[in-house]
């Protein structure tokens, strides 16, 4: 199975990177970059083959995995308008919405919408995926096969959904090291240097993390065990209350979640 990536940035790297450590095979996967720089690091650091546009080379594959900036997106698909013929392609990009791209790839719907995240570069990424009826049973198959292969997968009932998941775990990963930036902040101005200060600060990310991912309770449970009486997770907490923490993630959340519908209305709209 050939596997090609239209945009050669963060996200397809996170994902190339991903599979390779999972055993797809380099020789199966390409890459078309339009940038020199990033084609010569993606063939000498990564070793995929990669294309400067989306010609007949690019387009002989099984899966076109559509990773360039949404804004970017109709202009870098429109030479595979009309030629597509057997290709599940398979859309990353947040906002823009399968009946869009099915019609500016010239009415072709074998189209996969997919919201994955970062830390697929490391094989614990979590994608949220929605395909169009028309795709078979087996595509979805490969196609989640794929994602799979670096973290876990989701299968959302509605496209609707999609604004969603690139709200809570497409956009997330910048929420936890924006947060861990804030403790590590935390830390150098109680006198620790840098060093230290982010070790502890990820170490405790990670180690809670772990301990959720692992443990049948809520998060909420584990909080309370932390928290003791007149101690000194309840001073922190009380202040996070006060600032309104929870309302402040929701809204957050909300923001991202109507920026990833206002993308697709305003690229969709013409
Ligand atoms: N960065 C993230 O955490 C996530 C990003 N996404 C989605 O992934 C997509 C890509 O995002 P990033 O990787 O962050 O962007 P990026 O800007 O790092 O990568 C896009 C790449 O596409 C290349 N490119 C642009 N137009 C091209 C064209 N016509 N032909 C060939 N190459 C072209 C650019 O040179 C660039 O290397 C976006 O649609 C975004 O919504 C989805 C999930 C997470
Ligand atoms: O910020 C963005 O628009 C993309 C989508 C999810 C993560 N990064």
């Amino acid at each position: 199975m050939k596997i090609c990536f239209l945009g050669g940035g963060n996200m397809a790297s996170a994902l190339i990177g991903g599979m390779l450590a999972k055993g797809f095979a380099a020789s199966d996967i390409a890459v078309v970059e339009r940038d020199e720089t990033s084609r010569a690091r993606l063939t000498e650091r990564v070793g995929v083959q990669t294309h400067a546009a989306l010609d007949a080379a690019a387009l002989d594959c099984d899966v076109l995995v559509l990773a360039v900036k949404p804004q970017q997106m109709r202009e870098a698909i429109a030479p595979a308008a009309g030629k597509l013929t057997h290709q599940v392609v398979v859309s990353i990009a947040a906002g823009l919405r399968l009946g869009d791209l099915a019609r500016w790839l010239g009415n072709y719907s074998r189209l996969v919408r997919c919201m994955p995240n970062t830390p697929a570069l490391i094989g614990a990424g979590v994608t949220g995926l929605f395909a169009d009826p028309s795709v078979s049973a087996e595509a979805r198959d490969i196609i989640e096969r794929i994602l799979a292969s670096v973290g876990q997968t989701v299968w959302i009932d509605s496209e609707a959904q999609m604004d969603a998941v690139t709200a809570l775990s497409g956009s997330g990963p910048a929420y936890v090291f924006h947060f861990i930036e804030a403790m590590e902040a935390a830390g150098v101005s109680m006198g620790f240097d840098t060093d230290t200060a982010r070790k502890l600060a990820i170490g405790t990310v990670l180690g809670a993390a772990q301990l959720a991912a692992g443990s049948d309770e809520s998060p909420a449970v584990l909080r309370e065990r932390v928290t003791s009486k007149g101690g000194t997770t309840a001073a922190a907490l009380a202040v996070m209350a006060e600032g309104d923490l929870i309302g402040l993630v929701g809204r957050a959340i909300d923001a991202a979640a109507a920026r990833g519908k206002a993308l697709g209305d305003e690229l969709g709209a013409d």
